[in-house]
């Protein structure tokens, strides 16, 4: 996609930067939580791991799905009480991810789309293929119709459980083989499968699938057909609740053999098998492109109008992916055009304004698959009326344009300078300036919050437009507000359409009024 795109980039964002980034966009950075897989909740040897939890309850989310009319899915609606009080959603570990997954801290962000990254953040830093990802879920209003199955279940309702989630029965086989290499049967949730451990390196008496459980490898397979597997669901002392052994058998070990055979087979099976999983969507949901990581991403874009309205302070930063030799220095120039410079992307680049950009840190993506190197801009002065309007990126001497489109800056609702915070840190002034060639209806400052069904949305505060100077180039929007310690970015209606800006600012972040 063409960057800016505020819904693709927050997606990017939230799937892509990982270890040692703040997403600019707000959303929560996943990865750390299953740093290492073994981590659950802050707490040791319980048997458990937030991988577990995490695409446990992506595939419960999902498996109310009916192919026949298209309702249930990957849609969130796991978080309604009514949903995990059936006994087919036994155990805490669904609000256990909700805890952690359940804020998306972007209203472009659904609940739904962060359950399925952090099943993929999951999979992948824990050993796992790499998993493609779309996003665009929307999250339900309602619980949906019952349809996870159990492990007391018979094979011909296992069968007809995953036909109508629109897998086959060799579908089936794979997505159960896939999601068991996590986890395990825990007493407090099955007691009638697993009993009391008194294991104090298991506290929780999880009794694991294979020996991995806290890795994605194809061990459930190979110990299954070697027959050494204490899997509960296949050697289970009731036979009745053993459902893995029924669902591994039921081709006569046919697929369970090839995945033992070939862990690469294993992975790249799971791969598909778990994005058809979270690509189940209710019918109506239209899920973007497969969201791959830009080359070349700018971001953080900061900016502040000087107190006199005639400088523009602006800095960014860019993100470059999987550089050759990543941690070298590399040669970075940032090139842009503003309103007075009489060129057009297609122009040489030298002809424009131009700045070196300083490395800042380089970090890593999918369990150290990726790289990501982070450079910075100067905070530069410019001129307010000549403002920035489009950047370019030399790399090593190479021209990065997005085909010639360059990355477009909206220098057009920024923070004014006039903002300030009182000397107590009690009440602050927030001042956004506005070129007046916009003309919003309203301006106003965007916070994240949730709804009564806990879908994030964004609260708004509207702004005051204030007195300037007849040549001034921005319009000055401000609103007062005491003991409100929240970080906003800024919105604005124009012409019927929202439009918002990145680039929070908080009390903290404020200079001291004069
Ligand atoms: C017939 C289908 C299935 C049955 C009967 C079944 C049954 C179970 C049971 C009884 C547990 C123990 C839960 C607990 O003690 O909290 C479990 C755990 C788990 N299941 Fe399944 N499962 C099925 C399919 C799947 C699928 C398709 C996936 C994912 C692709 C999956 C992923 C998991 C994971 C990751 C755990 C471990 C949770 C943890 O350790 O906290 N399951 N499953």
């Amino acid at each position: 996609y063409v960057w800016p795109s505020p819904q693709l980039d927050a997606l990017e964002a939230l799937r892509w930067d990982q270890a040692g980034v703040n997403t600019s966009s707000g959303t929560q950075v996943i990865a750390g939580f299953v740093e290492p897989c073994g981590a659950f909740l802050g707490a040791d040897n319980t048997g458990r791991a937030n991988v577990a939890d995490w695409i446990r309850t992506a595939y419960h989310d999902m498996a109310t799905y009916n192919v026949t009319d298209g309702t249930g899915g990957m849609d969130a609606s796991i978080r309604f009480a009514e949903e995990t009080a059936r006994p087919e959603d036994v155990g805490d570990g669904f609000a256990n991810t909700l805890a952690i997954l359940g804020d998306t801290g972007n209203p472009l962000v659904s609940i739904a789309d962060m359950l399925a990254v952090g099943a993929i953040m999951a999979i992948e830093n824990c050993g796992g293929p790499v998993v493609a990802f779309r996003g665009g879920r929307v999250d339900a209003v309602a619980p949906n119709n019952p349809g996870v199955p159990e492990p007391q279940d018979p094979l011909e309702s296992h069968i007809a459980a995953f036909a109508r989630q629109n897998f086959t029965q060799t579908e089936m086989i794979g997505l159960v083989a896939c999601g068991h290499t996590f986890g395990g049967v825990q007493n407090a949730a099955f007691p009638q499968i697993v009993p009391v451990l008194n294991d104090p390196n298991n506290t929780d008496s999880v009794s694991h699938f294979d020996s991995t459980f806290t890795h994605f490898d194809h061990n459930i397979a190979t110990e299954y057909i070697s027959g050494t597997t204490q899997n509960p669901l296949v050697v289970g002392l009731n036979d009745t609740t053993n459902s893995d052994k029924r669902i591994f058998g039921s081709d006569g070990n046919a697929t369970m053999l090839s995945f033992a055979n070939s862990a690469d087979l294993f992975a790249s099976t799971c791969a598909s098998l778990f994005a058809k999983m979270l690509n189940t969507v209710p019918a109506g949901v239209q899920l973007t492109e497969v969201i791959n990581p830009l080359p070349v991403k700018p971001d953080y874009l900061h900016f502040n109008l000087g107190a006199d309205g005639k400088s523009l302070q602006f800095s960014t930063q860019v993100r470059l992916w999987d550089l050759p030799n990543p941690n070298s220095t590399h040669t970075v120039l940032m090139l842009w055009d503003d309103r007075a410079s009489n060129s057009n992307s297609t122009s040489t680049p030298t002809s424009t304004n131009n700045v070196t950009l300083v490395p800042s840190k380089v970090v890593t993506a999918a369990g150290g698959r990726f790289t990501a190197s982070w450079y910075s801009s100067p905070l530069l002065t410019l001129d307010a009326f000549r403002g920035i309007t489009n950047m370019r990126f030399l790399v090593d001497g190479k021209l990065e344009d997005q085909d010639g489109i360059g990355f477009a800056v909206a220098d057009d609702i920024v923070w004014s300078d006039t903002s300030c915070v009182t000397s107590d840190f009690n009440s602050a002034t927030y001042a956004v300036a506005v070129r007046k060639s916009l003309a919003p209806t309203r301006v106003y400052l965007e916070t994240p919050g949730q709804d009564n069904i806990s879908r994030p949305i964004s609260v708004e505060t509207d702004l005051t437009l204030q007195p300037v100077v007849a040549n001034a180039t921005y319009n000055i929007w401000s609103v007062e507000l005491n003991g409100v310690f929240d970080s906003f970015t800024i919105g604005a209606e124009v012409g019927g359409v929202k439009i918002s800006r990145q680039d929070p600012r908080s009390l903290s972040s404020l200079e001291v009024c004069a």
